[in-house]
């Protein structure tokens, strides 16, 4: 160990656009949506995290929230640098220092993201003590998350549904052989649902609201072998005006659903056929992976599944696959060095 390991902490960061999750000595010491409240007036951010998201669609007009990172790439820098900033801070064992320590960082950013992009960053990350920062590919985290070898000569097929962005790669000799990035993953998903209420059923919902409900009976499929409850919806009556209650079915929602998962299929098709026959012939034997919070829509398996005739399978806590393929990144830095970026 040498003089400056003394002084450094090691920490991994998955910075999505829906949760930001970070690792520090192999605990997950934080799990946050990525959301910060900004005084309008004073232009500063008063909550970060939970704080921030309870504050959502019921603010005044001096206080917004934003979410800094949108489809998969930061939108607002200023805001993404403080709510980076604030949650390194709040984990409990670096609070305890008198003096900040340096940091060792593995970040995971989208595949999708430019060169400018990634130096931002890096950028945030140095601004914020980092002193030696890595960035791994988002498939490629959580490919080795889920406990795929991503070193081996062998293809494995991963797609990540996560709040911005659904990306779709195939893995082989630690590298991302073919890939694609479709901007439709949970946002959307969570904007069908308003669409469908208000021109299906005239009724005005907020995103909180529209989350829990794709949450609570979200589904991929009118078809399931054990479907949820109905379940009740309240929001403002477009005609009336007044507050109204409606009971609403997992088929309504998987038809709210419908165009937006037949879009993250065909992309799942299109990245199958520019695959090289021999990756192709190992994801015949290995099957699809599904990681990120999306993958949790009721019956998304056996809908991809049934499109591709291919296994598919889900990431075990799949909204913690890529941090914890982080997590495994940071410790094993020799090990990956060729699939980090410096
Ligand atoms: N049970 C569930 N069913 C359907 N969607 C879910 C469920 N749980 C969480 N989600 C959705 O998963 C998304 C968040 O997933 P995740 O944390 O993997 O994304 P992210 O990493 O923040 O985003 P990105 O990868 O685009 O940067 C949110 O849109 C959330 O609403």
């Amino acid at each position: 160990m040498g003089f400056f390991d003394f002084f450094t902490e090691e920490i991994a960061i998955d910075l999505g656009t829906a949760n930001t999750l970070i690792i520090h000595n192999d605990k997950v010491v934080v799990d946050s949506p990525s959301i910060v409240a900004r005084d309008r007036v004073t232009g500063k951010i008063i909550a970060v995290g939970k704080e921030a998201n309870l504050m959502q669609g019921k603010t005044h007009e001096n206080i917004k929230t934003i979410r800094p990172l949108k489809d998969g790439v930061i939108a607002d820098f200023d805001a993404s640098e403080q709510m980076i900033n604030r949650l390194i801070k709040s984990i409990p064992a670096l609070k305890k220092k008198i003096l900040p320590p340096s940091l060792r960082m593995v970040i995971c950013i989208p595949s999708g993201i430019t060169e400018v992009e990634m130096r931002a960053v890096k950028e945030s990350a140095e601004r914020v003590n980092g002193k030696e920062i890595y960035l791994i590919h988002e498939p490629m985290a959580a490919a080795i998350g889920i406990g795929i070898d991503t070193i081996q000569p062998k293809g494995n097929m991963i797609v990540d549904i996560g709040g911005g962005t659904t990306e779709i790669a195939v893995i082989a000799l630690g590298g991302i052989v073919c890939d694609k990035s479709v901007k439709i993953a949970g946002d959307v998903f969570t904007n069908d649902i308003i669409y469908y209420m208000r021109t299906q059923h005239n009724l005005y919902i907020g995103e909180t609201t529209a989350e829990k409900v794709k949450i609570n009976i979200g589904s991929a499929t009118d078809d399931l072998e054990m479907p949820p409850d109905e379940m009740s919806i309240q929001g403002r009556d477009l005609l009336t005006g007044k507050p109204k209650q409606v009971m609403i079915s997992y088929r309504e929602i998987a038809k709210a659903l419908d165009k937006s998962i037949l879009r993250i299929e065909d992309a799942v098709m299109e990245t199958l056929s520019q695959t090289p026959p021999e990756l192709a012939a190992d994801i015949y034997n290995t099957g699809i992976y599904l990681a990120g919070g999306g993958s949790m829509l009721r019956g998304l398996d056996k809908r991809i599944s049934q499109k591709t005739d291919l296994p598919v399978y889900i990431a075990e806590d799949p909204l913690r696959a890529v941090v914890r393929g982080t997590g495994i990144a940071l410790k094993n830095l020799d090990r990956f060095k060729n699939i980090l970026i410096k």
